[in-house]
């Protein structure tokens, strides 16, 4: 999958839970699958919050991650930067819902988001957390377009 990942488009950059320069970080690798954005990623065996499940801020923090990611692609896309991304196209996250349906196993999880809308500056994202197919978190999260940060 080299060079079809949306984190690559995004350098330099050391954020927690997207930047690829950040080797303490998530490291999510987030790539279009239609009108979805896909990852697949697998928590180190440290990550548990309850005993062999994954503590709930890690599902949090790659929703977040994962769905300005997101937002950020889709603007792109739109404005005809898919290859190359517009540097002043940056993204924040100004409010975010998590809504936990269970637990979460501690091996491979893919999470999917979709734009649900978009208005002005403001992109709402809906991602979901799946392990073995089942969806066990979900989220809500509005990106809004800044001028680029750093
Ligand atoms: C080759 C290209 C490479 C270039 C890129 C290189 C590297 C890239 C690096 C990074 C990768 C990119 C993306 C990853 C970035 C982050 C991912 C991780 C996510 C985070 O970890 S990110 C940290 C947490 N995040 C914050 O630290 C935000 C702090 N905050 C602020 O920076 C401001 O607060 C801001 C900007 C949110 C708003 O400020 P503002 O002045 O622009 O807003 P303004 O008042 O103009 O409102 C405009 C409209 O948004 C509505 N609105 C405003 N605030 C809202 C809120 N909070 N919730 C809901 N709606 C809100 C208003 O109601 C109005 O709505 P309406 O237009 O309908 O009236």
């Amino acid at each position: 999958m080299t060079g079809t990942y949306i984190q690559e488009k995004l350098r330099p950059n050391h954020c927690f839970g997207c930047g690829l320069d950040n080797p303490y970080g998530l490291q999510i690798h987030s790539f279009w699958e239609g009108d979805e954005v896909v990852c697949r990623w697998t928590p180190k065996h440290y990550m548990t919050g309850p005993p062999n499940f994954l503590y709930g801020g890690i599902s949090a923090s790659l929703i977040d991650c994962h769905s300005v990611n997101a937002a950020v692609a889709y603007a792109n896309r739109q404005a005809g930067h898919e290859e190359a991304f517009d540097p002043e196209l940056f993204m924040v996250t100004g409010t975010m819902t998590i809504k936990y349906h269970k637990p979460v196993p501690m091996h491979e999880v893919e999470l999917r988001a979709r734009i649900a809308k978009v208005e002005g500056r403001k992109y709402l994202v809906h991602t979901d957390i799946l392990s073995n197919g089942e969806r066990c978190v979900s989220g809500e999260v509005l990106a809004i377009r800044i001028a680029r940060m750093g």
